[in-house]
């Protein structure tokens, strides 16, 4: 987990009268008038948005709203048409997945992408590796750096498996693992990356009620650790149990952007998720 000190939503004003207390907020990833198209689809259109230190953001809408478009501009795998995507900062444009991911940002798949048939344990390993330090050579001589290095990442990883709560398991090969586990699995796997910034595409999928109650409580665990989670979820109960703030899309637009019950009672939500048209709402 990152070691990044959480910025609370409204940062200490020491000293300062109260009067000019103003509340601030530190924006961490600002998606600014994305556009993408795909041939003649436009699977982003002008979409706007920020994302706040410490919070956890869901990003909802039906069917091919453009959520996971969204999700692989901001990782870099897709570069959007028009507009821009700053991460701390800076443009992810242009930025290999690696960099993004040195840069802070983790993400897990709606599609679970484990190595199989590595074990529990290793799969985490694999995530931690991106912070390596240790030089070809020091690994080549089997140097003091690398074996320092080889026990702090084994003892993160099962700290991250226990985290996750599937520690026990970490010497399974990931595809004997149960699918909620293989989730954990995955979310513990990103957390090795360190990131300030945990980007999870529909995490529930396929959970049963029970499951994701306990998936809920894992992501308030995960944000109270200083870690900033966009999620990405069909299940509505489940966006607004957890979430601070939501952004909706529909067809590629941005529809709505508010607190949980504000969305909830938004118009144009409701008839975005039962089909009502426009002129109805
Ligand atoms: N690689 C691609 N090539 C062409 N069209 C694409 C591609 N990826 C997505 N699209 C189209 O872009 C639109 C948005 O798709 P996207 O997968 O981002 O939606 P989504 O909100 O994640 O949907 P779902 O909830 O079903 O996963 C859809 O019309 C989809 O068909």
């Amino acid at each position: 987990m990152s070691d990044t000190e959480q910025t609370p939503a409204v940062p200490a004003q020491a000293g300062a009268p109260a009067v000019e207390a103003v509340p601030t907020r530190e924006p961490l990833l600002e998606v600014d008038n994305v556009t993408l198209r795909f041939g003649g689809v436009v699977a982003l259109n002008e979409v706007d948005f920020t994302l706040y230190k410490g919070e956890i953001l869901g990003l909802i809408g039906p069917n091919g709203a453009g959520k996971t478009t969204c999700f692989n501009a901001m990782t870099g795998i897709y570069q959007p048409s028009e507009g821009q995507i700053r991460f701390r900062g800076q443009k992810i444009s242009g930025k290999k997945r690696h960099q993004i991911t040195r840069m802070g940002m983790a993400r897990t798949f709606q599609n679970i992408r484990l190595f199989p048939e590595m074990t529990a344990l290793e799969n985490v390993l694999v995530g931690a590796d991106a912070h390596h330090k240790t030089s070809v050579i020091s690994a080549l001589f089997r140097l003091p750096r690398y074996w320092k290095e080889e026990r702090e990442g084994r003892e993160k990883a099962e700290r991250l498996l226990e985290f996750v709560g599937i520690r026990k398991r970490m010497h399974e090969f990931a595809r004997n693992l149960s699918y909620g586990e293989q989730r954990r699995l995955e979310i513990a796997r990103a957390l090795a990356t360190d990131p300030v910034l945990l980007c999870l595409d529909e995490p529930a999928a396929g959970f049963n009620p029970a499951e994701k109650e306990e998936l809920l409580q894992l992501i308030r665990q995960i944000r109270d650790t200083g870690v900033t989670v966009l999620l990405i979820e069909h299940d509505m109960r489940l966006v607004m149990g957890v979430t601070d703030r939501i952004v909706v899309l529909e067809f590629g637009k941005k529809i709505a952007e508010g607190l949980p019950a504000e969305v909830r009672d938004n118009p144009k939500v409701i008839a975005a998720y039962l089909g009502v048209p426009d002129d109805a709402a």
